[in-house]
């Protein structure tokens, strides 16, 4: 039987959607999954494809189905069952053959799987990808972290699966070791950010507007044909506008609120703040997600609270629509270049200069956060790939100088209203701590030296001084 050009174990949601991917652009591929029956079903289903796909039940027969060397994605569980399937995979692999871990790895496990590998002759790619099952099936963003000759091998396949916008394909090689999958974790803490902005501003029409599901559903759909097109406001509207078969109700409003998370967004929290970077946007998305999870404590709280009543708002309805609209751009500019900062950081730590420009193109499509403002910000980064934040790029510091009236009207209206805006607050106080260019951390310096004898830098260029406190 004619070998497979390349292989992919792990037939959950996007390891069948991305090998059905694979197979529909005429590779051949073996697949293979730890409990046999998914890859038996995977293959009964595949319909036309069924020809170029190769179900193996055990791992040395699919090993032996892939022509050497062989390029293996492995698209299962992120964490320790990776180094297990890898620990199981390796004694059937030789010299020059690829292992892809495409899943949502910590980059810091992907840098350790790169260097355990370095001097075996296997090599290892850390792949972000990005898309959902539906990106899999038909087109994902795909990160690439790797040796470049690593990257070589296996451009074209990945090439020919991926998004793409205007024809440009949304894949590339990022640089060594850990980049793909540092990369993909940025995206993924700009996706939670981006959706606990959403949230907000879904929570002042609810509950500040008292519009219902179906209304909201319709300013998010006409938001979606201006500036603020995008994947996550145009599904926005197709949830909020969904029936609940069972009940009737808006889908929307029989939903618990409390969000999941898997760990890509702490992670993006937790390298920022390793790195120094300030991604309070991304922080507080983070922290929005636990505290929506700990709603008993929540319920009680408002038992002994209650809830504000909502003030009156700064404009008529209509213009205060708008201004949430401006809002949401506002803060989502402050999001992403928190998330790019974040990038720029560990580009230099980690000595893999990440081509921002690039980040930005390959993120125009097929990934969560796909937007025509990802263009945008492509030809921000064009124009100056070593920006040192977006905001003072000069399209988007104008964007932000339209918009940052209408970002502050919103949140004062919440805080007033006592409506949770915590990452639309923490974008607005982001810029304007960013922008000022004498802050109050002289105080934080002098109860510092007070308390620490830490020392503090005169503004007449006398470093490492000491007040006069007495005691
Ligand atoms: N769902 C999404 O939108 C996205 C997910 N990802 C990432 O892709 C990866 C896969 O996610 P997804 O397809 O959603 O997950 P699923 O839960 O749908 O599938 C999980 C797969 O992992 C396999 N698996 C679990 N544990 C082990 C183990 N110890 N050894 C071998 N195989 C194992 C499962 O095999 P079995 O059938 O035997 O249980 C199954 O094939 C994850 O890292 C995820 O974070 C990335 C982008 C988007
Ligand atoms: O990578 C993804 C999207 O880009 C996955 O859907 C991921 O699971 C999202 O993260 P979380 O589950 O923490 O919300």
């Amino acid at each position: 039987m004619e070998q497979a050009e390349i292989g992919l174990i792990g037939l959950g949601v996007m390891g069948s959607n991305l090998a059905l991917n694979i197979a529909e652009k005429g590779n051949r591929i073996a697949v293979f999954n730890r409990s046999p029956e998914a890859t038996r079903n995977f293959h009964a289903e595949a319909g036309a494809l069924q020809d170029r796909i190769v179900p193996c039940e055990t791992l040395e027969a699919f090993v032996a189905a892939i022509r050497p060397p062989r390029p293996i994605i492995i698209m299962i569980k992120a964490g320790e069952p990776v180094d297990q399937q890898m620990e199981l995979l390796k004694p059937y692999l030789s010299a020059g053959d690829i292992m892809i871990d495409a899943g949502n790895a910590n980059f810091h496990d992907t840098i350790r799987r790169f260097d355990n590998l370095k001097d075996s002759g296997l090599t290892f790619i850390g792949m972000g990808v990005s898309g959902g099952e539906e990106g899999a099936r038909h087109g994902p963003s795909i990160m690439v972290g790797g040796t470049e000759e690593s990257w070589k091998r296996v451009e074209t396949v990945l090439t020919s699966i991926s998004a793409r916008f205007n024809g440009e394909p949304c894949v590339a090689w990022l640089g060594e070791n850990g980049a793909g999958h540092f990369v993909k974790t940025i995206h993924n803490g700009i996706e939670y950010a981006d959706m606990q902005m959403i949230a907000e501003i879904y929570g002042i029409l609810r509950d500040g507007l008292r519009m219902d599901a179906a209304e909201i559903g319709e300013v998010f759909g006409r938001w979606n044909g201006g500036r603020l097109n995008s994947y996550l406001t145009e599904i926005t509207e197709k949830v909020l506008k969904a029936t609940d078969p069972v009940s009737g109700k808006p889908m929307v409003d029989m939903i618990v609120d409390a969000a999941g998370q898997k760990g890509t967004g702490k992670w993006s929290v937790i390298e920022a703040q390793n790195l120094g970077v300030a991604a309070t946007a991304i922080e507080a998305a983070v922290a929005g997600r636990i505290l929506s999870s700990q709603k008993a404590e929540r319920e009680a709280a408002e038992t002994i609270f209650g809830l504000p009543t909502p003030v009156e708002l700064p404009t008529d309805k209509a213009a205060f629509i708008d201004d949430l609209e401006s809002a949401l751009l506002a803060a989502k500019i402050g999001a992403y270049a928190q998330g790019f900062a974040v990038m720029a950081a560990a580009s230099a730590h980690y000595n893999w200069n990440l081509p921002m420009p690039t980040i930005a193109r390959i993120w125009r499509a097929g990934c969560i956060i796909r937007s025509q403002f990802l263009d945008e910000i492509t030809s921000a980064f064009t124009a100056d790939p070593q920006a040192a934040n977006l905001i003072v790029t000069p399209a988007f510091s104008q964007m932000v100088k339209d918009a940052d009236g209408a970002l502050r009207r919103v949140v004062s209206h919440a805080a007033l209203s006592g409506l949770p805006v915590p990452a639309l607050s923490s974008a607005l106080a982001y810029f304007d701590a960013y922008r000022r260019g004498r802050g109050t951390a002289n105080l934080i310096q002098a109860q510092r030296d007070f308390f620490g004898a830490h020392g503090f830098d005169r503004i007449d260029g006398v470093d490492q001084h000491h007040g006069p406190w007495g005691s």
